[in-house]
């Protein structure tokens, strides 16, 4: 079977960037993944703090998406590994979270997004899936 999941109240919600689970990276809190990535399109400090202090992370997502501060030269190099390091430290930090990844063994993970064709599988399905990989390569990491 896969597990399909997308908005932070269905099933498997705790799986989204966007669910309430936060994480210490570079000796601070950031609220949830997705403020922590979004944050580090940006070289700009103060604009990474903006992104750490939004109240939500849709608010965290929109600040990361706009294009008024530039962002790095190496993100598209860089952003998959960033992903997979704070995706990892999220179920490391959080035991029920790893509880529940671990209980779903060795199915498939997708992120059933339907406007994201990179990290979910899109409307019609043939997104990359970059996420639901993560997510399955740090299930593995987690079993070590
Ligand atoms: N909930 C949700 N809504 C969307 O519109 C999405 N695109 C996603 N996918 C997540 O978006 C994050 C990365 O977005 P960008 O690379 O900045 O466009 C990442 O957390 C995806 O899982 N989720």
């Amino acid at each position: 079977m896969t597990i399909f999941f997308y908005t932070k109240t269905d099933a498997y919600g705790e799986f989204s960037n966007f669910s309430k689970h936060g994480i210490e990276e570079d000796g601070e809190w950031w609220p949830t993944v997705e403020h922590y990535f979004q944050a580090q399109k940006f070289e700009d400090k103060s604009y990474q703090e903006k992104i750490r202090t939004a109240y939500s992370s849709k608010q965290a997502a929109e600040l990361g998406r706009s294009r008024k501060v530039p962002i790095r030269a190496d993100w598209e190099l860089v952003k998959d590994e960033i992903m997979f390091r704070a995706v990892l430290k999220k179920f490391k930090t959080h035991d029920k979270l790893k509880e529940l990844l671990l209980s779903t063994g060795v199915q498939e993970i997708v992120e059933n997004a339907p406007g994201d064709y990179y990290w979910g599988i899109g409307k019609n399905g043939t997104g990359l899936n970059k996420l639901g990989k993560i997510l399955v390569s740090v299930r593995e990491q987690l079993k070590i």
